[in-house]
């Protein structure tokens, strides 16, 4: 297999993907420099899992190029596959087999020699904090620990890079960083290249070197999670209300970012200092409306979003 050591790890020009008349995505162009995490940014049906299927040759793109690690996606799918490792939404893991034995099987199934097979499971299990639970059937995991055997098993065919769908989705806060912590020490000490797909905008902020945001099959933004945040300048403000009816007023007369019907708050653009502050009590005292609490914050990718979509279904999803 060629090697291209100074190609970057994945890259795209003008894809193109519609299912009958639903264009998908609509010339997407993409570039990740190899060692580093990349975060494709969208709600639900954006895309995303989409562009990493075409990426990983599982699907063909009506046009564009696409190549990975140097090898075309079209003409050089083997080396493609050679070169990648792939995690989603619907994991490889047998819950009938015990953590070790999945990724015995894994080795096997990646022909490593005999004698290194339990060698490799042994250092994966330890080094994803899997080892306490490696004689444990999978079907007796965490959501978290799953996701974490999956991604482990993905790492036996030493991909130089992993697609991550949507790698933490359904996981509690602690689980969420336990695997935030696993893919940021991958990229640091290995120096594969991660590209993950995700609705969470905290996800992005916190793990990528470079986000794009997807939206309705284009990119809308592209850049470092600083970057970005610093376009958008101003913060927002959240407003918490104590009564149901006057929140349901409250986002009806102001310009909302996002909504939380649970929590009844709402956030809606800002910076925080005093005069948009006072405008923005003047018009909820003018409706005869009480905010319970309010909270001022500096940028986030939240704010970003809004900023470049401005599209109200766009907030609708589970943004956090
Ligand atoms: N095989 C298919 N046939 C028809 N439409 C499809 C097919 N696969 C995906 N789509 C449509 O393409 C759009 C993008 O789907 P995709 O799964 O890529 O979105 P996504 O951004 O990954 O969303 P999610 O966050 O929900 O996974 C959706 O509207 C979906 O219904």
């Amino acid at each position: 297999m060629t090697t291209h050591l100074h190609s970057p790890a994945v890259a795209a020009t003008a894809v193109h993907k519609s299912y009958g008349d639903h264009v998908v995505l609509d010339g997407v162009d993409l570039d990740v420099p190899s060692g580093t995490v990349f975060a494709l940014l969208g709600p639900n049906g954006a895309g995303k899992t989409t562009m990493v299927q075409l990426l990983s040759t599982l699907i063909r793109a009506d046009s564009g190029q696409m190549r990975i690690c140097g090898h075309d996606v079209d003409r050089e799918p083997d080396a493609v596959r050679a070169a990648i490792g792939v995690t989603g939404q619907f994991a490889a893991v047998d819950g009938f087999l015990t953590g070790e034995e999945n990724l015995m099987l894994m080795a096997d199934l990646n022909r490593l020699p005999r004698r290194e097979r339990w060698r490799c499971a042994v250092d994966l299990l330890e080094r994803f904090e899997l080892t306490d639970a490696a004689g444990m059937p999978a079907v007796t995991y965490s959501g978290g620990m799953r996701r974490r055997l999956d991604l482990a098993m993905t790492l036996v065919g030493k991909p130089r890079v992993v697609f991550l769908d949507e790698p933490t989705t359904g996981l509690d806060p602690r689980s969420r960083r336990t695997m935030w912590d696993v893919i940021r020490r991958l990229v640091t000490d290995e120096g594969v290249t991660m590209f993950l797909t995700t609705q969470y905008l905290e996800e992005a902020d916190r793990l990528a070197d470079r986000v794009a945001v997807l939206h309705r099959g284009r990119l809308v933004a592209e850049g470092p999670p600083e970057e970005l945040k610093r376009q958008v300048g101003d913060g927002h403000v959240t407003l918490r209300f104590a009564d149901p009816d006057e929140y349901d007023a409250a986002a009806r007369i102001l310009d909302v970012i996002s909504r939380d019907e649970s929590a009844l708050t709402l956030k809606v653009p800002g910076r925080g200092d005093v005069g948009s502050l006072r405008r923005l009590l003047d018009r909820l005292d003018h409706a005869a409306l009480t905010v319970d609490e309010l909270r001022i914050h500096t940028p986030d990718l939240d704010d970003v979003f809004f900023v470049l979509t401005g599209d109200p279904t766009a907030r609708q999803e589970p943004i956090r």
